[in-house]
């Protein structure tokens, strides 16, 4: 068994919706990034990493590069699930906390959810995302942007 830990952090910009877990949020800001901003599927992509020691997203993603530019952060999830499966590994499971005051998660958590199963070839009942708040307190709590932290575990295929 492997196990592995990731956080992301976005700022947040001009713009009317953010990104998280590949489900369009209606907000009323954007999230700055040089990719689509997906601080859940960044920070999960950096616990499958970390867990196989394969470096972080940035390695296999640079940011110089202008492919990533607006990407859809579904595709490096993907990438990792492959890395993950040419490992001989499979999830056990991912938690995934996303902070912030807003927007609400739990409502859009579900369609989250599945959007990870799929990327990763797994059932809905291996994926968790849960959300807080930091009481105003921090950056966040200012509502300067959007944090995520993921765990993973992977078991030998
Ligand atoms: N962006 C967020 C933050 C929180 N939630 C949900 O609200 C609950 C209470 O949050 P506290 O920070 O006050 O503990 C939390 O447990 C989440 O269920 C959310 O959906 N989106
Ligand atoms: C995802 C990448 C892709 O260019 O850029 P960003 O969207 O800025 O996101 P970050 O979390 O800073 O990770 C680095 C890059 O891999």
């Amino acid at each position: 068994m492997r196990i592995g830990q990731g956080f992301d952090v976005h700022a947040f910009g001009d713009g009317d919706f953010v990104t998280l877990g590949g489900v369009r949020v209606p907000h009323g800001r954007g999230l700055l990034a040089h990719s689509d901003g997906d601080v859940v599927i960044h920070a999960l992509c950096d616990a499958i990493f970390g867990a196989l020691a394969l470096g972080d997203i940035g390695q296999h993603f640079p940011p110089s590069d202008p492919r990533w530019r607006g990407a859809d952060s579904r595709q490096f999830l993907r990438h990792a699930a492959a890395l993950m499966a040419q490992q001989g590994y499979r999830l056990g499971n991912a938690d995934v906390t996303v902070i912030c005051e807003a927007p609400k998660v739990g409502p859009h958590a579900p369609t989250m959810r599945q959007n990870l199963a799929a990327d990763l070839g797994c059932d809905l009942a291996q994926i968790s995302i849960k959300a807080t708040t930091t009481e105003k307190l921090g950056f966040t709590g200012r509502g300067e942007g959007i944090a995520a932290q993921a765990c993973v575990l992977l078991e030998r295929a």
